[in-house]
């Protein structure tokens, strides 16, 4: 049996790393895997992804080694093709991706499960200045893009304008749905 792929988008600060923080915690790596993306920008304080450099990024990608690339606010972005593999294999994985490259994502892994996060840009703005990861400049183009339509038959909205616990919980519910994991 082929594997299930989860794919989570939202805008900067919508929560995406923090829920799949909470879903390795809480489901474990048993029933979800997570592989780790690579961003060609260091990792700061709590970020769990791989920096690469721009080189590094091109060689692998030139290689094949990618499954996904993809170029955002001036960095590249991208997971290994190990992806496939453990699709293959019959294991779930949930990645976080962009909204605007969806619909090539979705022609390279045509069974695709998208989750959109839903935020009101006030709250996402709050929390954009909280995590101080970005300048005004930025927090102001993130806000601009946060409302960015994102259109795919599958499309499952999460909203994270209250705790993340809720959140998770709402987005565990409909990860079992669709495994048809029953409910404890
Ligand atoms: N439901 C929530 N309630 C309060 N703070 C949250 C919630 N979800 C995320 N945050 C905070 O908002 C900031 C951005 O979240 P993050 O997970 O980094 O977003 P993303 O990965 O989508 O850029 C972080 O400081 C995080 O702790
Ligand atoms: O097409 P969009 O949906 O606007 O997405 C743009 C980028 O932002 C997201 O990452 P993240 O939120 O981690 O961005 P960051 O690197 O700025 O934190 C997403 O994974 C993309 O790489």
């Amino acid at each position: 049996m082929h594997g299930e792929l989860f794919y989570l988008m939202g805008a900067s600060g919508s929560g995406k790393e923090s829920l799949i923080s909470y879903l390795r915690l809480s489901l474990g790596e048993s029933q979800l895997s997570f592989p780790k993306r690579m961003i060609t920008r260091e990792a700061k304080d709590q970020e769990n992804h791989q920096f690469v450099s721009v080189e590094q990024f091109e060689v692998m990608k030139t290689a094949g080694e990618l499954a996904l690339s993809w170029n955002s606010h001036g960095y590249w972005y991208g997971f290994a093709k190990e992806i496939h593999q453990l699709l293959a294999d019959g294991k779930h994985v949930m990645i976080n991706g962009s909204r605007e490259y969806l619909s090539e994502v979705a022609k390279i892994f045509p069974n695709i499960w998208p989750i959109l996060l839903d935020v009101h840009p006030d709250i996402l703005r709050q929390r954009l200045e909280q995590r101080g990861k970005d300048d005004e400049l930025a927090i102001e183009d993130r806000i601009h893009t946060s409302k960015m339509p994102v259109n795919h038959p599958r499309l499952k909205l999460i909203d994270n304008n209250h705790s993340i616990g809720q959140a998770s919980q709402e987005l565990v519910r409909y990860i079992n749905q669709v495994l048809e994991i029953p409910a404890e």
